[in-house]
């Protein structure tokens, strides 16, 4: 199974508190925020510098810079926008592409409602950006929107991914690589990655059903 599991302490100790069971929105937001940052720390480890030069104090020097049109992060609606201002924290200047997805409850296929696309997308890495990754499906649509449009550097980024949405992913884009905090057991009969987080979206909103 091609997905990264970030091990560092910080990251498994920050997912263990948001798997409480009756943990209050202001913390799962604090915690998926605070994630989000680590998580992004690592998904862009990879990103390739260049050298440019510039006036130093003391006359010309050579600095590193990363390579290429600023990337742009890719939250799809609701629950990615939880992440969404850890991952700026780190990457500020990155643009921002946005997709609009709902599970059906009943097929659990993704219904779009929303999306909004930066120019250029085929010389920018996106980052995509959800606590969730299930069936797949809704990550799976949200590549397919990227690739349609041009883009040929897609990462994502979750908190909790179940084996079956790993799968998902890897065979329809085994391109793209999948940064978690966590590979959790399986899917149970409603769709929800157990032990997973519950539903994240309605845990970020305030939402949550009793
Ligand atoms: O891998 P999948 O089976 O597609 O499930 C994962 C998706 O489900 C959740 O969103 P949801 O549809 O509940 O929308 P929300 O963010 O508005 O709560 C989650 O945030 C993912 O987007
Ligand atoms: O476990 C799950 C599955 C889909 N969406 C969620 O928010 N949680
Ligand atoms: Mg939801």
């Amino acid at each position: 199974m091609n997905i990264t599991v970030v091990q560092h302490p910080l990251v498994q100790h920050k997912l263990g508190l948001l798997r409480e069971g009756d943990i209050s929105t202001m913390k799962f937001r604090q915690l998926t925020q605070e994630l989000a940052r680590l998580l992004a720390y690592e998904a862009t480890r990879d990103f390739e510098l260049e050298t440019i030069q510039i006036d130093g104090w003391c006359g010309k020097i050579d600095i590193e810079q990363i390579k290429g049109k600023k990337v742009t992060v890719v939250p799809i609606l609701r629950a990615g926008i939880g992440m969404l201002d850890g991952v700026l924290d780190l990457v500020p200047s990155a643009k921002i592409s946005v997709v609009g997805l709902a599970r059906n409850e009943e097929t659990l296929e993704p219904v779009s409602y929303f999306d909004k696309f930066v120019d250029s997308l085929d010389e920018r890495i996106a980052i995509i950006i959800d606590p969730m990754l299930a069936t797949g499906g809704s990550m799976n649509a949200t590549i397919e929107l990227l690739k349609r449009k041009g883009c040929k550097q897609i990462k994502a980024v979750v908190m909790v991914a179940a084996p079956e949405g790993v799968k998902a992913v890897n065979d329809a884009h085994p391109d793209v690589q999948i940064y978690s905090a966590s590979l959790d057991s399986h899917l149970n009969e409603h769709g929800y990655i157990i032990p997973g987080l519950g539903d994240a979206g309605d845990k970020i909103f305030g939402t949550k059903h009793a």
